[in-house]
């Protein structure tokens, strides 16, 4: 079976763009730029740019356990109308992939629903409550692409250093929620200028990066791979600056929500604006901006983390923590920064792809002969509302509602098969 993709545009150095197409045999890139071949199924590209499928490290998809807030059948479909053909799954799930029989469990899901590819990460600690540790050996030969207890930090160094020194030997990767639980003051959202305008609790930027310091600093001692989940102040890019500097073997994402917003934008206690960590202060934004260009922060993630308009209706106090991410991260930050100036077309499209992959030796995220035929066509020029009502992810939880971008994914490709097309 053949599969003849025409009238498509590589996005090349910077923004400079080349048309092209990609034949595609048995799920997999066999020619770029070549001619129809005989007897080909073909697709018109209708002049779309094309780029390597997203790939996603932080994500949340509920199933098991959490249905009524996503599973893998809406999250990866959600996923696949975002752009995004690779995803790894966090571990806060019902059961945790904690042990040889979750893990397998968790793999039967994902191999019944998804329509992307899902990797899973294995927790560190059993049910990650930061306690008993997780034989990783055996979680990572049932497939735990890294290992995560996303959604909380682990707060004994003692740990966190013995599961570095058991990555260390499985040359797998740490990958750290960083958040010291006696710093966190009940709080819902940044500690600064905002949180007392409204009257709410603050979490104060040391929660997090008091954390970082430590680790990166284990890191070094056990020789592991350590990787940061989003980023959020300005003190956690300097220590991860620092530990690149002195040679640890240190990689850090940032979130869209950081990239694009601050604490003096939340309208009001509405927990659409909740998510952890918090939206922090403009010099902290700029931080984060600063830290992808010089290559301190590695690549952009969404932590998509759905939850149900009844647990999120009643403002900040109460309700979980989390926005859905999906569906808006390649327009929103196409238009903000791509569209302005900030960013090239292919420093975006390497955050959310490539840079991404090669935390985890993933052998996705670029259009090359030989690689999984796994990409998706964007049209930059349509320009859309975000309607959260629209969402496909049972997820209606963001703070992009309304706003209007442009960049939108048209059509998704994985191993070669249609995983998405716009409504026509
Ligand atoms: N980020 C969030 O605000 N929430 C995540 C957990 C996490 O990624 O820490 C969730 O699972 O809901
Ligand atoms: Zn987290």
């Amino acid at each position: 079976m053949t599969t003849f993709v025409k009238n498509i545009k590589l996005v090349k150095a910077g923004n400079e763009l080349e048309l092209s197409s990609i034949t595609i045999e048995d799920g997999k890139i066999v020619e770029i730029g070549g001619v129809e071949p005989a007897g080909a199924e073909v697709i018109d590209g209708n002049g779309h740019i094309v780029s390597p499928g997203f790939v996603d490290v932080h994500t949340h998809l509920r199933e098991p356990g959490f249905e009524h807030k996503e599973t893998i059948a809406t999250g990866t479909a959600s996923a696949a109308k975002g752009g995004f053909t690779t995803i790894c799954a966090m571990p806060n799930t019902k059961p945790v992939p904690d042990s040889v029989e979750n893990m397998q469990l968790i793999n039967g899901l994902i191999e019944k629903s998804a329509v992307i590819r899902v990797l899973p990460y294995g927790s560190l600690t059993k049910d990650i409550s930061g306690e008993v540790k997780t034989d990783m050996a055996e979680l990572k030969a049932n497939g735990a692409v890294a290992f995560s207890d996303d959604g909380v930090g682990i707060q004994l160094a003692s740990t966190m250093y013995e599961q570095m020194q058991q990555a260390a030997k499985l040359d797998a990767v740490v990958v750290a929620h960083c958040e010291d639980n006696s710093l966190i003051y009940d709080g819902v959202m940044h500690e600064g200028t905002r949180n007392k305008e409204l009257g709410l609790p603050g979490i104060p930027s040391i929660c997090e990066s008091v954390q970082i310091a430590r680790d990166v600093l284990l890191a070094e001692a056990a020789g592991a791979r350590y990787h940061v989940c989003h980023v959020s102040t300005k003190e956690s890019v300097r220590a991860v600056r620092d530990a690149k500097a002195a040679g640890i073997k240190v990689t850090a994402e940032v979130c869209p929500h950081h990239l694009l917003l601050e604490e003096m934008d939340i309208p009001s206690d509405d927990a659409n604006w909740k998510m952890n960590p918090p939206l922090r202060a403009a010099d902290d934004k700029d931080s984060l901006h600063a830290a992808l260009l010089d290559g301190t922060i590695d690549c952009i993630a969404t932590d998509h983390a759905p939850h149900t308009v009844e647990e999120k209706c009643c403002g900040m106090v109460g309700a979980p923590f989390g926005i859905v991410g999906f569906e808006t991260a390649f327009p929103l930050l196409y238009t903000q920064f791509v569209k302005t100036g900030k960013w090239t077309l292919e420093q975006l499209i390497d955050w959310m792809s490539v840079k991404a992959a090669q935390i985890f030796d993933l052998p996705y995220g670029t259009l090359e002969v030989g690689a999984s035929a796994d990409f998706v066509l964007i049209d930059l020029e349509a320009e859309k509302t975000v309607d959260a009502e629209g969402f496909v992810s049972k997820g209606r939880n963001t703070p992009f509602n309304g706003w209007v971008a442009q960049g939108w994914p048209v059509l998704t490709i994985f191993e070669g098969k249609i995983v998405y097309q716009e409504a026509q």
